[in-house]
C-alpha cells in the first residue's frame, strides 16, 4: 500500500514514517511539509531517522494523492479538513490522528468519508483503545452514583486540551452510563464552583516537560474509588497503530470508521 505522511516533520511525522518504513506491505510514497517548511527538499527517511528512503518532502499534495493508496495524516485542525478534500476526490484512505477538532472540522470530515475511507482516532494504540472498552463497561456496571473524572498529561508542546486521547474515554464512559458526553461533560474548574454536578464526567489537563501522554480515568463511589490508567512511553505505538489501520481500510467501502473497528474492539 503506497502511503503518504502528512506533517513529514512533526513529532509524530517522523514516527510515522518510520513505522512505514519497518512495516511488510507498505511503502512511502510521499512526505508532506506546509509551504516554507525549512525541511522541503529533505529526504524523508532521513529526516525521520530511518535512513535514505529516495522520497522528498514536498509542499505539492495534489500529484501524492492522486498517486497513493493512503494518507497518514497527524497534523492540526485547518490542514486534515483541506487534506479530507483532497483524499475524498482521489478515494484514497485517510488515517487521522489530528485531535483538537471544533464541530464544523468534523462535520467536514464526515462529509469527506462519505466518498473515501476515513478513520479517525484521537488515539491508535491498542492499549488506550482496550481501556476505552473497559472503562465503558466499568461506567455501566458501577452505576451514576460512581463520580467519573478523566486526567490527562502531556508534554509542554501540545496544543488542544482535553486530549483527543481523554475526550475518546469521556465517550466511552458517556456510552456506558447511555447519556450524552456534551451534556454531562465538565472541561473546566474555577473559583467557587459549587458541588459537584450529579452525572458529570470531569476532565482535568496536566501540561509539562516531554510526557507522550497518560490518561487515568477515576471512577469515585463513596469510600472506595477504581482507577484505569494508560502511559504512551513511545509515539511509535500511535504510529504502528495508523499504519495497522491504513492496510486494513485498503479497499474497504466508504465510511467514517474508528480504531475500535480496526480493532475488532466492538463488543456489546
Ligand atoms: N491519534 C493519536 O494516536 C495521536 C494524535 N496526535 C495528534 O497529532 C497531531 C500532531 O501531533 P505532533 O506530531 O505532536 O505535532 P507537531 O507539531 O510535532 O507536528 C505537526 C506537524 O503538522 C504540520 N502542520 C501543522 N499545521 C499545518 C498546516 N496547516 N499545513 C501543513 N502542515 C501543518 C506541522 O508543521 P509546522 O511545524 O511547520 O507547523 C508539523 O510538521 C496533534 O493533533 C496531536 O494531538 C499525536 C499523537 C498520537
Ligand atoms: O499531542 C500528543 O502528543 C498526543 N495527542 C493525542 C491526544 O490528544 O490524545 C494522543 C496522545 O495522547 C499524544
Amino acid at each position: 500500500m503506497r502511503l503518504i505522511v502528512a506533517g513529514a516533520s512533526g513529532r509524530m511525522g517522523r514516527a510515522l514514517i518510520r513505522a512505514v518504513a519497518e512495516t511488510e506491505g507498505a511503502e512511502l510514497a510521499g512526505a508532506l511539509e506546509r509551504p516554507g517548511s525549512e525541511h522541503l527538499g529533505r529526504d524523508a527517511g532521513e529526516l525521520a531517522g530511518a535512513g535514505p528512503l529516495g522520497v522528498a518532502v514536498t509542499d505539492d499534495a495534489l500529484p501524492l494523492v492522486a498517486a497513493a493508496d493512503g494518507l497518514l495524516d497527524f497534523t492540526a485542525p485547518d490542514a486534515t479538513v483541506a487534506l479530507a478534500e483532497l483524499a475524498a476526490q482521489a478515494r484514497i484512505v485517510h488515517v487521522i490522528g489530528t485531535t483538537g477538532f471544533a464541530s464544523a472540522h468534523v462535520a467536514a470530515i464526515e462529509a469527506a468519508a462519505r466518498h473515501a475511507v476515513v478513520i479517525r482516532s484521537g488515539n491508535m494504540s491498542l492499549g488506550v483503545n482496550l481501556l476505552a472498552a473497559l472503562v465503558r463497561q466499568a461506567a455501566k456496571a458501577l452505576g451514576p452514583d460512581w463520580d467519573i473524572e478523566i486526567l490527562e498529561m502531556h508534554h509542554r508542546a501540545k496544543v488542544d486540551a482535553p486530549s483527543g486521547t481523554a475526550l475518546l474515554l469521556g465517550q466511552a464512559a458517556a456510552e456506558g452510563r447511555d447519556v450524552s458526553l456534551a451534556e454531562q461533560s465538565v472541561r473546566v474548574r474555577d473559583g467557587h464552583t459549587g458541588p459537584r454536578a450529579e452525572g458529570a464526567i470531569g476532565f482535568a489537563t496536566l501540561r509539562g516537560g516531554s510526557v507522550v501522554g497518560d490518561h487515568t480515568v477515576i471512577l469515585a463511589g463513596a469510600g472506595e474509588r477504581v482507577e484505569l490508567s494508560h502511559r504512551a512511553e513511545d509515539r511509535m505505538i500511535f504510529a504502528r497503530g495508523a499504519v495497522k489501520a491504513a492496510l486494513w481500510g485498503f479497499r474497504r467501502k466508504p465510511g467514517h470508521y474508528g480504531m475500535a473497528d480496526v480493532l475488532g474492539l466492538h463488543e456489546g
